[in-house]
């Protein structure tokens, strides 16, 4: 009877779609554990094609392709190395399943149907994938494996059929997307499972970026007597060793790596570093370029691109109209130089006349306003868009969620852009994140320690700068106000009479309620951006643009 085992962990980062390189890296890990005489290697939930597929999983020539890397690695293992269990979607007997698969001495030794198919927020697999029936354990090596997937811990039917077919270790591999509290929400559920079950776990999860998610990875083995045995680091790629040994307490988990997990507004910036540096290199852009109007927006998202990619892959652009202040000027030409990146000025006075002229006859005799100050927004689009044409950047959208539900900003405007890193945090998230980042230096980031936004860019009111003297202020609520609404609405779904209640004034709420409904129509137009809440304006919440219901408080 075998009375130890070795098992890698390997917290990898695949691509979607890249079966040959999620292939490569599998080979690669597999090495690194053999080096280590792990006895088997285990990857994350369909890491062959990466998580979540989506509809591409769909298609025969994929499904082919994965089956076939799958077969590719079973022939590596006749090799007597480690053994390897991975996720990959599979076809049989004409049904598509999210699987799990045992591979070892040459051969796929056993396999494992996902059954509880997630299908809400972001999780679209009821879509796609036909559900497994009850599950029994892996022998791998002479030891029963319960291979729960992702989900399938998130309630305890699961995890009970496999400790009741003899399950003697739960090895849970997952694409589980990161979103604020999340860590905590996991910790959680898996001490659930081992309460029901009286078996250790090992939650292991992939990480980086996939179009709007990020995966904070994060893995880490909790045992039977729930002592945390190993805490694998997030944010990064790393393979784990962990050894384990059968005692009269069933099978314990030596300890090993207890790596820190950041909190609060150091984990929500690592993610949107993450987020956007996956969208980046995954899509192999050069670099990215934006629009720098010496405000909080442009200036957050300027930092985070410098971080994530790097001062020499991040182009700002100030694009100054008459009522650009010679505040805004300094402070976004001294925000380029704190970030070490390559900055331009490119006034829009001609561009803006040039519209004007024209439009002149057609408009004669009508009042000037919005029309006019989206001409300027519009025209700094056009340019921006000139720009990342020319030299290949891709275009940075900035828009925080409180300009995002309301409405706030300009379509083919400042709304042009391939990507928005803050599009899922409130305004005064945006503000909390610039004055921690100027007094931290987060990890594996590529930007300078210090300061990096100036003060006067943080403490002056927030405005558009579209006319005279404009403020934010002007049109929306105060933000400590419109944040907090939005919150009751967009993340809570509460009713309008319980959000007075809680002392909102009527009008601010119905307002804000109106502008959140009315302006659907350009979030189903915006760029993506990295999920960082429980219900980002993504896959989480899904509203018709034509809307006839408001809340009759
Ligand atoms: N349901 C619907 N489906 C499809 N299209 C719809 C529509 N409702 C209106 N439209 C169309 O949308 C257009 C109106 O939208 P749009 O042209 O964007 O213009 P609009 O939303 O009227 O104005 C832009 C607003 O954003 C503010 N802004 C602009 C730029 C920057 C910032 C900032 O601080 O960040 C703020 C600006 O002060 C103003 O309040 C019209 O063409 C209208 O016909
Ligand atoms: N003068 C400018 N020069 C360069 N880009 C600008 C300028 N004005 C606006 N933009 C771009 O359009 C976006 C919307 O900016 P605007 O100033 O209208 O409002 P905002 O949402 O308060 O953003 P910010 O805080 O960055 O100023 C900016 O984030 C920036 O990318
Ligand atoms: N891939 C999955 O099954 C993810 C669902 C799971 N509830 C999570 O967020 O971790």
């Amino acid at each position: 009877m075998t009375d130890k085992l070795r098992i890698a962990l390997a917290q990898l980062n695949p691509t979607v779609g890249d079966i040959a390189g999620n292939l490569e890296k599998a080979v690669e890990a597999r090495r690194t554990a053999a080096l280590k005489d792990a006895d088997v290697v285990m990857f994350p939930e369909l890491f062959l094609v990466g998580y979540p597929p989506e509809d591409l999983v769909l298609k025969p020539a994929f499904q082919r392709a994965a089956m076939a890397a799958v077969a590719e690695l079973a022939s590596q293992t006749a090799d007597g190395g480690p053994a390897v269990l991975i996720g990959s979607p599979w076809v049989d007997e004409g049904k598509l399943y999210n699987a799990f698969l045992l591979l070892d001495q040459g051969e796929i030794k056993g396999r494992t149907f996902k059954v509880d198919l997630p299908n809400y927020g972001p999780f679209d697999e009821k879509r796609v994938f036909t559900p497994g029936d009850a599950p029994g354990p892996l022998s791998v090596r002479g030891v029963r494996i319960g291979v729960p997937i992702c989900e399938d811990i998130w309630t305890a039917e699961v995890v009970e059929c496999l400790s009741e077919t003899g399950g003697e270790i739960l090895l849970v591999p997952n694409g589980s997307p990161y979103w604020a509290d999340k860590v905590d929400e996991r910790q959680n559920i898996v001490v659930s499972r081992i309460r029901e079950s009286g078996l250790p776990l090992v939650y292991l999860n992939q990480v980086g970026g996939q179009d709007e998610l990020v995966f904070d990875g994060g893995s880490f083995v909790i045992n039977a007597d729930y002592s945390v045995a190993l805490q694998m680091p997030a944010w990064e790629e790393a393979v784990a060793i962990t050894d384990w040994a059968r005692t009269d307490r069933g099978w314990v988990c030596a300890p090993g790596e207890k790596a820190l997990i950041e909190e609060d507004l150091e984990s929500i910036y690592l993610a949107v570093v993450q987020g956007l540096r996956d969208y980046v290199r995954k899509n192999r852009f050069p670099g990215v370029v934006l629009g720098l109007s010496g405000g909080i927006d442009s200036a957050l998202v300027a930092a985070i691109a410098v971080d994530a990619l790097g001062p020499d892959k991040v182009h700002c652009v100030m694009l100054p109209y008459r009522y650009t202040s010679d505040e805004s000027i300094k402070d976004a030409a001294e925000c380029a130089k704190l970030l070490g990146v390559k900055y331009n000025v490119v006034p829009i006075e001609a561009p803006v006349a040039g519209f004007t002229d024209a439009l002149a006859s057609l408009f004669e005799g009508t009042q000037s306003g919005i029309t006019e100050e989206n001409l300027q927004s519009r025209s700094r689009g056009v340019i921006l868009m000139a720009i990342s044409n020319k030299f290949g950047s891709m275009l940075l959208t900035t828009g925080n969620k409180s300009e995002v539900s309301v409405g706030y900003a300009t379509l083919y405007g400042d709304m042009n852009g391939g990507f928005n890193p803050i599009k899922d945090l409130y305004k005064m998230k945006v503000f909390a994140l610039s004055r921690w980042r100027n007094e931290h230096m987060p990890k594996n980031c590529l930007g300078p320690t210090g300061r990096v936004i100036p003060e006067n860019i943080i403490t002056r009111p927030p405005s558009a700068e579209l006319r005279p003297d404009q403020k934010d202020e002007d049109s929306l609520p105060p933000y400590e106000v419109l944040d907090a609404v939005l919150e009751c609405l967009v993340e809570k779904e509460m009713a309008i009479r319980d959000i007075i209640a809680l002392g909102y004034d009527r009008a601010v709420v119905k307002r804000v309620e109106h502008l959140l409904y009315i302006s659907e129509y350009k979030r189903r137009q915006a760029a993506p951006g990295v999920k960082i809440t429980q219900r980002n304006f993504g896959r989480d919440r899904r509203y018709p643009i034509v809307n006839g219901f408001r809340d009759a408080d």
